[in-house]
């Protein structure tokens, strides 16, 4: 497989994680998964930037995403049921990675929203990679591709959602 073919199915293989780390832009609010209870720091254990609702899109879409792309390119992933797991893990493993990330932001005493360069980029991405590398394993140059390619579409992204007014903040 050439080098740009195998970059672009890095690029195939992380789109759940993507959309479902995006998404819950759009699709989140309402109550908080930490229901407001703080940590014995006392402050919050996740914030309200956390929503039950925007996990579970979040979750939900990155997964259906993944349906779609199994009827697009099925030989990438062989078969229905891995496809499935495959952007389930993919989409709950970045939804999870950025409430751990939130978690460790509220330690350090930042503020719901405040930028942590770095977690904010890729917690969500290495927490998706380490729960789907089980169901199909990517190259470590793809791994690193997406690691030095990813804050940058994480920029891009949260710029456009700030120009869109999805967010208040670009980053
Ligand atoms: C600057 C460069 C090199 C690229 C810019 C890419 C760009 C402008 C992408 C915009 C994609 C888009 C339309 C996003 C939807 C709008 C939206 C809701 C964005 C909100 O993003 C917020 C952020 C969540 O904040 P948090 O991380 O702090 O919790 O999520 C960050 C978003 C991502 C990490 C990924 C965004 C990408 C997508 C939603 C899917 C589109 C895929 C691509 C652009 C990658 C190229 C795809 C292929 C197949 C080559
Ligand atoms: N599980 C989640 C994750 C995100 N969001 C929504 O997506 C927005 C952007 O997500 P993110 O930047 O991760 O949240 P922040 O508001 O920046 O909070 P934090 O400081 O904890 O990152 C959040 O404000 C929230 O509206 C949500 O509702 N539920
Ligand atoms: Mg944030």
């Amino acid at each position: 497989m050439g080098l740009l073919s195998s970059l672009l199915w890095a690029f195939w293989y992380i789109l759940p994680a993507y959309f479902a780390n995006a998404s819950p832009v759009l699709v989140g609010g309402g109550r908080p998964i930490d229901g407001g209870r703080t940590w014995r720091d006392g402050r919050r254990l996740f914030g309200d930037g956390k929503t039950w609702r925007g996990f579970i899109g979040g979750v939900s879409i990155g997964t259906l995403v993944g349906i779609v792309q199994y009827h697009i390119t099925p030989s990438f992933y062989g078969d229905l049921r891995t496809a499935v797991l495959l952007a389930f893990l993919l989409s709950f493993g970045a939804l999870l990675g950025d409430l751990i990330g939130s978690f460790f932001k509220r330690r350090a005493n930042l503020p719901r929203g405040a930028p942590a360069i770095g977690l904010d980029q890729l917690g969500f991405l290495i927490t998706a990679l380490a729960l789907a590398y089980p169901v199909k394993t990517l190259s470590s140059g793809q791994i690193i591709f997406l690691l030095v390619v990813s804050p940058f579409i994480h920029w891009g992204a949260n710029y456009f959602a700030y120009k869109m007014g999805w967010k208040s903040v670009p980053w």
